[in-house]
This record gives structure tokens, sequence and C-alpha cells, in this order.
């Protein structure tokens, strides 16, 4: 395949050709383009060289990309176990997966197809001509990754960090081991499904033989299309949910970005929490809507605490309505999830529909709550354990799935996702 073709023969664009012949391509381009375009040409190089494309998040960078990025429309999640006892199949499965992982999110193939039609091509091809729509990928190592029924299966359990533990459980809870664990995880994300599930499909092709998948959830948010002005995503339920996150860099390093301190490895990484949570839409959709708000503290409309106007207004817990209770009630969720607002959390959540559950003729439907913290001992815990014990919430809902991941720092091109580790 010559370099100006794509697999199927066709011309590639001239953003293709740009990609591809960097700097050394200008003078070819300025030919064909005209004087006119020069600058226009020479920003688009910068940004393509940064990887700052529109529509692409650069792979590589200081932190993994998909934890502070944006939420974007679409999410899987992966859960994997190893089948591998050999410590160098692991470290070259995360090299290959770095590298895929790299393709595309610059929307490129993961090979050639063959010149040879008696061997599959290298790239199962569904993603071809598709922008890379702002895929991500976030890998995660669980703590059975170190120790698993007792043996230190890689030589690699003094690596293990005291926050990379099981959950408790929590009252209330409904655990089922087929929504739970994990040897390893991805996160991927993009705003295009056929591109997340091309993404996702050839990350396991590349690992077949290494790894094996144990569960998988796709999650889902509004497009961009029907989203009519900028917003918070709302949730099953109809309500706004993401409105109280972090925001500012400094929020990240004080929330979410580990400092390496509990384990160097773990630099600029983060802890994930993961909480498969059945939402019981039939009975929320027969709750009056007075109900519904006191359930969540906010207003279903607007996102504003009770007592207040606006999404973003500060809730005042100590205001009271018309009759001497508080606007906020205890026991709703905001109350409990902010508790005496000394822990604090990244939450990037998803809706998820697996369509019925044919056992109750019902909608099976929830929310993949995705949190990233620093220490989820310190931080997720102590809310959870607050909102198990009385959260109106829990009327509503079964946590039916657990997980928890180190998610290591990002890597640097020529590295890998877990070179410090390995
Ligand atoms: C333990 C952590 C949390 C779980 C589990 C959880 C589940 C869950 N949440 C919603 C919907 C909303 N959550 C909102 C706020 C909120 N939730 C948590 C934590 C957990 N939620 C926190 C820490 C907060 C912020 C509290 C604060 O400081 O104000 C909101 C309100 C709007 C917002 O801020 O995003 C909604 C809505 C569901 C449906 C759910 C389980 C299915
Ligand atoms: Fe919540």
């Amino acid at each position: 395949m010559s370099d100006e073709q794509r697999p199927n023969g066709k011309k590639l664009t001239r953003r293709e050709m740009l990609y591809r012949t960097g700097a050394g391509g200008l003078g070819l381009l300025i030919g064909a383009s005209g004087v006119g375009s020069i600058a226009a040409i020479g920003k688009t190089l910068d940004k393509e060289q940064e990887g700052q494309i529109e529509d692409q998040v650069p792979f590589y960078g200081k932190h993994q990309a998909g934890i502070a990025t944006k939420p974007q429309t679409y999410m899987y999640f992966i859960s994997l176990d190893l089948t591998t006892k050999n410590i160098s199949e692991v470290r070259d499965l995360f090299k290959e997966w770095t590298m895929a992982s790299e393709k595309m999110a610059q929307a490129k193939l993961l090979g050639d197809y063959s010149n040879n039609p008696y061997i599959p091509p290298e790239d199962t091809g569904e993603a071809a001509g598709l922008s890379a729509s702002k895929i991500t990928f976030t890998y995660g190592f669980g703590p059975t990754f170190f120790e698993k029924e007792g043996s230190d299966r890689f030589g690699l359990a003094n690596r293990k960090p005291n926050q990379l533990r099981s959950l408790p459980s929590f009252p209330g809870d409904e655990i089922e081991k087929e929504w739970s664990g994990g040897d390893l995880c991805v996160q991927v994300c993009a705003n295009d499904q056929q591109v997340a599930f091309h993404a996702v499909r050839n990350l396991l092709r590349i690992g077949r033989g290494v790894v094996t998948l144990k569960w998988m959830q796709s999650g889902f948010q509004r497009t961009k299309q029907a989203e009519k002005k900028p917003s918070t995503p709302r949730n099953l339920f109809g309500f706004k949910d993401g409105t109280v996150n972090p925001s500012t860099e400094e929020d990240f390093n004080q929330i979410v970005w580990s400092n390496g301190s509990e384990a160097a490895w773990m630099k600029n990484g983060s802890y994930m929490v993961m909480r498969r949570i059945r939402m019981l839409l039939e009975v929320w959709d027969r709750t009056h809507l007075k109900e519904q708000n006191n359930t969540f503290g906010r207003e279903k409309v607007s996102g504003a605490p009770l007592g207040q106007q606006n999404e973003f207004d500060e809730p005042d817990f100590h205001k009271k309505n018309e009759k001497g209770e508080p606007s906020i009630p205890v026991d709703s969720h905001v109350k409990l999830g902010r508790g005496d607002g000394s822990q604090k959390i990244l939450r990037r959540a998803y809706s998820y529909t697996s369509e019925m559950d044919p056992t109750r003729a019902q909608l099976d439907a929830g929310l993949l709550f995705i949190s990233y913290q620093k220490d989820p001992f310190k931080q997720f815990v102590p809310i959870q354990k607050r909102m198990a014990k009385s959260d109106r919430l829990n009327e509503y809902i079964r946590h039916i799935g657990s997980a928890v991941f180190a998610c290591p720092g990002g890597s640097a091109r020529g590295g890998y996702i877990g070179d410090q580790l390995f």
C-alpha cells in the first residue's frame, strides 16, 4: 500500500496527508493549496503535531486520558482476567495495547489490510474512514493482578498499594460476582459508539491468549447533536448528574491525582471505583415530583439545590422551609454526598441499559457509577457508608457490581502503559 492511499485504494484526504507527511510534506501541500493558506496549514500542523486535532484526545501525556477528559457520549467498560503466568506476556500485551490505543486515538488503522487474502486483516475495519471521535483509553490494575488466591502471581505483590483493595460490603449491597472485580480494566470512551466498539473489539483481539473478558458494560449520555446548549447530562431518573465535581487543576491535584507517595508507579495516576447500580425505573416513575426532589435535595427541572434558584448555587444545608424543616432533607442524596465537605471525588458516570430483565419483565437499566480519587478508602468509602445507611435514594437503586482499579499515570511517547510498574 502506498503512503498516499488507504487500504481500499482510495486517495488519502488532505488531512490524512498532512498527518502522514508532517513538516516534510509542507512544501508539497503549500504548492497544492496556494500561498493564502500557508498560515492555516501551519496552524493545522502545529495542532496535529501536538496531537490537538479537533476530535482527537492525545493518548500520551502526564495523566491517562479519560479521567479529566470531559465525558464523551459513549463508554465501553471491560474487565479482564489474565490467563497467563508469564509476566513478559503481560508486559508485551501492554506494549501492544499502548501502540494500538495511540493509533486509534488518531483515527489510524491498526495495520495494513494484508496483500495475502488468506490471513485476517490486522484491523477489523468497521472504524475505517471514521474520525477519532475523541476516543480515550483508561487502563487499570485490579487487586487480583497482584495477588490471587493467596499467590503472588507475577512477583509484584510488594508493589500493590494499600489503596488498591476490594471495597468492604455496605448495608443493602446486592453485589453479584458476575459484575465485579477483574485483574485489569479498560474504560474506552468516544463520541461515536461504533468507534468505541471497534476499539474494544480490537483490544480484545490483541489480548487473545493472555486475557479473557470477565464482564463488559456499555454506557451512554446524550449526544452533542441532541444537546441544544452545553449542559450537565441527566441520569435516567431525569436529574442533572455531575453538577458538583472537581474542575480546576488544583481540585484535581487535591482530589484525583496520586503524587506517588504510596507507590511510585502510581504517580499522576488515580484510583477508580466502579459500582454497577441498577435503577428501579418503574418504582421511580410512580413517585411524585416532591418526593423525587427531596430524594436528591435538588429541583428536577433546574438542578438547583432545594431552597435556591440555579443549578450552580451553593446548597444551604441550614435553610428551613415553611414547615421549619431543612429545605434539603438530612437523608437526601446531596446532603449525604457532601457530609462535612471533607471527602470529595471525581464522578464520571454513564447510564446503561441491558434492555430488559426477563425474570421481572422490567427495564434493566441504571448507572455505571465511576469515580476517581487519590484514595478510595478515605474518599469513596466514607461517602458510600453514609449513603448506604440512610440515603432516601436507596429505595430506588440496587448496587449490583463493584470493583476498584489502580490507573497509573499516562505514558510518554516511547513508553507504555504501566511501564513504571513492570
Ligand atoms: C458513594 C458515592 C456515590 C454514589 C454511589 C452515587 C450514586 C448515584 N448518584 C446519583 C445521582 C446524583 N448524585 C448527585 C450528587 C452526588 N453524588 C455523590 C456520590 C455518589 N453518588 C456525590 C459526592 C455528590 C455531590 C454531593 C455534593 O457535594 O453536592 C446528584 C446531584 C447533582 C450533582 O452534583 O451531580 C445526582 C442527581 C444516582 C442516580 C446514583 C445511583 C444510581
Ligand atoms: Fe450521586
